[in-house]
């Protein structure tokens, strides 16, 4: 199977680098040329459980370097990217290419549907971690992480049990699931647990967990996200808001900081508006309140903003 990476960051870079080692054919396209070139250069370097493998697997800057279709295409930058990035995928995608985002936050099927066609598209979520710990070199978090995949329309098709077997070979623990839909709403409640509270406050998981009256309001901005998603009739299966917040420390030290705080202290954008922004958008369409997730989008927002060149600003 060709597996072509839009995206080869820290995620792309270490589920990438764990199916190429698993014998897969693997493209990464990502833009920073550094670090393409270090793959290209000495493989990618692969640091999982204190030891290090080296990685053969390509790496480009553009997908029209890739030259032939992709079986898959698998979307791993971060959410504000995907129209683009999908677009610059134009020379990739063929009529059999299969597209499909394991990003976190809601909302990603809907765009790349618009730019690919729906019924190319499958979905998917991973609990796996990865850092980019410079060019051509990412600390992997797969060991017992899972990945759950489906079809949108929760058909357990023979492209999708492919993809699974595929990832389950090169030893990522993946799942088939009739009920995605469900499944991107129980991730999302894990980043929704801390990420807004984290980015805005600044604190690793160690601090987070530390603090009683944080702890009331990350099960505040959960409990809206459970209430949102049954009022719009998702299986969900995490319906304890408690069970988030201990399911997203899971395995993690207190060092440990959320993507959206790595974001900030990095200078980038977050996904705040995939992520809180989903939950506000999605209570907004079906009454219910979400004051919680509304008050961390605007504040995270509103940090994003003081960095840029904002009138009055001295
Ligand atoms: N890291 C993790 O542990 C986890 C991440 N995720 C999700 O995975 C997604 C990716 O996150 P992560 O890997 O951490 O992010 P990174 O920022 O490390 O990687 C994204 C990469 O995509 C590149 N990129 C931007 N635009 C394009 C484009 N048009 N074509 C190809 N590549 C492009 C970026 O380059 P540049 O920097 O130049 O923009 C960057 O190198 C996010 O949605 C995140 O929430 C989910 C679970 C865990
Ligand atoms: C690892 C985890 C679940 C932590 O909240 C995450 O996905 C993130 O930081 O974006």
């Amino acid at each position: 199977m060709r597996i072509c990476f839009i995206g080869a960051g820290a995620l792309g870079s270490t589920i990438g680098g764990t199916l190429a080692r698993g014998g897969a054919e693997v493209w990464l396209i990502d833009p920073f040329q550094a670090h393409v070139d270090a793959i290209n250069a000495g493989g990618l370097r692969v640091l999982e459980v204190g030891a290090e493998t080296v990685v053969k697997v390509t790496a480009c800057t553009s997908a029209t370097q890739v030259g032939v279709e992709a079986d898959l295409v698998i979307v791993l930058v971060k959410s504000y990217h995907t129209r683009d990035a999908i677009r610059a995928a134009a020379p990739i995608i063929g009529p059999r290419t299969v597209v499909m985002s394991l990003q976190n936050g809601l909302g990603h099927e809907d765009i790349l549907s618009e730019e690919v066609g729906r019924d190319r598209v499958m979905a998917g979520k991973t609990y796996v971690g990865g850092v980019l710990l410079g060019p051509g070199h990412v600390r992997s978090g797969v060991l017992g992480k899972e990945t759950i995949i489906g079809e949108l329309d929760g058909r357990l098709t023979e492209r999708a049990q492919l993809i699974s077997g595929t990832f389950n070979r090169a030893g990522i623990l993946t799942r088939l699931s009739d009920n995605i839909l469900g499944t991107m709403w129980d991730k999302l409640f894990i980043n929704v647990a801390g990420g807004g509270i984290t980015a805005v406050t600044g604190l690793t998981y160690g601090g987070l967990y530390s603090l009683p009256v944080l702890e009331d309001c990350a099960l505040a901005a959960i409990s809206e996200g459970i209430a949102v998603a049954q009022a719009a009739g998702v299986k969900i299966s995490i319906t304890d808001p408690r069970r988030a917040w201990t399911m997203a420390s899971a395995g993690l030290p207190p060092e440990f900081k959320t993507s959206m705080l790595q974001s900030l202290q990095s200078g980038n954008l977050t996904e705040v508006d995939y992520i809180h922004g989903s939950v506000v958008r999605w209570g907004a369409r079906l009454n219910v309140p979400t004051p919680v997730n509304s008050t961390l989008v605007a504040l995270v927002k509103g940090i994003e903003y003081a960095r840029s060149d904002y009138p009055g600003r001295s």
